[in-house]
């Protein structure tokens, strides 16, 4: 789930897209890029890491120009190697780059063709790669010196009819302006804000909410499902519905963990989902379970502590922080490889012994996806003293691959995948495991302010809205993206680096 950012302003660029990319931080941790573009000249900076230290003073000075583009990368598909790091470029038509949010499924059929028929080079196994250059593909259609917004939507048309999957992207033409576009079911989020200022308008595109705020730019709306926008040079918005809007189905899993509280993602506020979400587990804790014994509920840090409190609140119980998290240690989820997560859970969260000892904690946490958080933190809680240790997850089992831009490819290895609720219990280490149910969780995230009928919630459900997942291809996800298969990838790429220095 990676973060992306553009802005045409009045001003420098740089700066606004750094913070702005410190906003949506955590949504992607391994690397960061800014690429802007100042009199018909691009200046980029990309590598793995933070952004804060992927930019220094240096890099932030070269990055000129009042318009641009950032990402903050979670890997989805590819490596996770700084050749993949976003935004990519291509100098023709125009020269173009792009930042993708998402995950297309189609990206290997795509690649085939762009290469044996459209005659373009691809340099990575990116799928973001990808995308660019059939967008640069269609729009080197007209020919012409110049393309104007029309052009521009007719192209991103066809990019449409050609392009499946989840994708929120933000791309700037040199000489033009910024592009904006959402994939037909709207599963992976863009908001647009706008500034007005003595020298004109200046826009903002983002994926979340928070990073509009932040920056000092008014929230204008969401990009449709469907819908491109663009927004030239001299600050004028153009949109277009390229392709009719069937279902919208927003991603769920962005109100249960990806997306920070303070955003609004397609009119919901993901704050106020994850209290429901917190009531509704709640009612069905004391529901199935009215003479429970509980005598403490404890979030577990960050993303469950909304949620936690409803529970406490609803049940009536005590609410505690019983875990201590280091602030200086990212999400674990989003970390590569199963031994840096596991890692990483031990080192980021500690306890406070006197909040366990001799009692019945009921432990709260937004998800339960690979069990690799659960099991740790629950064998920490005993070794704390407590007596007993329930365990509540307020969403249900992720039992199915996510194809769409979380990385969760393989059902091997989640957790709750072709196990009961009781066997899930018993391998984490719980005495006792509540799940949300999946109906909660959608009436969690629905608000009647926002249209939203469906959520794409395949993790949950295993039915994918884009109506191109057969078991194949979850099979030959499962082979190429599994821990193992990319641990594997990357021997494989040390080994030849080894080999080259040899030479
Ligand atoms: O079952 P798992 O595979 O461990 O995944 C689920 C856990 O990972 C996430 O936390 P993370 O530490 O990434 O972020 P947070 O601080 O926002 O909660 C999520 O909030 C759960 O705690
Ligand atoms: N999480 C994402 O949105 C990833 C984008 C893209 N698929 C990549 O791997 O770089
Ligand atoms: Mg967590």
């Amino acid at each position: 789930m990676c973060g992306i950012v553009g802005i045409v302003g009045h001003s420098p660029a740089n700066q606004q897209i750094y913070d702005a990319l410190t906003v949506l931080q955590h949504r992607g941790q391994d690397a960061a890029g800014i690429m802007t573009c100042h009199g018909g000249e691009l200046f980029m900076r990309k590598k793995n890491g933070l952004v804060r230290d992927v930019f220094q003073q240096r890099h932030m000075l070269a990055l000129k120009g009042t318009i641009g583009i950032g990402h903050v990368r979670y890997p989805t598909a590819g490596c996770d190697s700084s050749s993949e790091a976003q935004p990519f470029f291509v100098n023709s038509p125009y020269g173009i780059c792009l930042a993708h949010n998402g995950n297309l499924t189609n990206a290997a059929e795509l690649a085939e063709v762009l290469v044996r028929e459209d005659l373009r080079h691809l340099n990575t196994s990116s799928d973001s790669e990808v995308l660019l250059n059939v967008f640069a593909s269609e729009l080197s259609r007209p020919g012409t010196p110049r393309v104007s917004a029309a052009d521009i939507f007719t192209a991103l048309t066809t990019v449409y009819r050609r392009a499946r999957g989840g994708f929120a992207v933000v791309a700037m033409i040199v000489g033009h302006g910024l592009v904006g576009f959402r994939d037909p079911h709207g599963i992976r989020p863009l908001v647009i804000g706008r500034r007005e200022l003595a020298s004109g308008c200046e826009y903002m595109l983002a994926s979340e909410s928070v990073a509009i705020d932040q920056l000092g730019f008014t929230f204008l709306r969401d990009v449709a499902p469907g819908e491109a926008v663009f927004i030239d040079e001299h600050g004028r918005l153009y949109s277009q519905q390229c392709v009719p809007v069937s279902r919208h189905t927003p991603c769920i899993f962005e109100y249960v963990y990806f997306a920070r509280p303070d955003s609004i993602i397609d009119r919901i506020s993901v704050h106020k989902a994850r209290l429901r979400m917190g009531d509704l587990l709640a009612e069905k804790i004391h529901r199935i379970w009215p003479d429970h014994d509980i005598d403490v509920v404890i979030p577990i840090p960050d993303t469950s502590r909304t949620a936690a409190v409803q529970v406490a609140q609803y049940l009536g119980i005590k609410y505690r922080e019983g875990f201590v998290k280091n602030r200086y240690i990212g999400r674990t989820f989003i970390m590569p490889g199963q031994e840096l997560r596991e890692r990483s859970v031990r080192s980021k969260l500690n306890v406070i012994d006197l909040e366990f000892r001799g009692k019945n904690v009921l432990l709260i946490d937004d998800s339960i996806v690979r069990g690799t958080t659960s099991a740790q933190i629950i064998d920490l809680a005993r070794e704390a003293g407590a007596q007993r240790v329930y365990f509540a997850s307020a969403a249900p089992p992720v039992r199915y691959p996510n194809v769409y831009g979380i990385d969760m490819p393989a059902a091997a290895e989640l957790v709750a995948a072709g196990r009961t609720e009781e066997e899930v219990a018993g391998l984490i280490g719980a005495d006792r495991l509540i799940y949300q149910d999946l109906a909660d969780l959608l009436r969690a995230c629905q608000h009647h302010d926002a249209d939203i009928q469906e959520f794409d919630d395949s993790c949950f459900s295993g039915r994918y809205v884009t109506g191109d997942i057969t078991p194949s291809y979850l099979e030959r996800l499962q082979h190429q993206r599994s821990d193992q298969a990319k641990a594997r990838r990357r021997q494989m790429h040390r080994g030849m680096l080894k080999a080259i220095r040899a030479v």
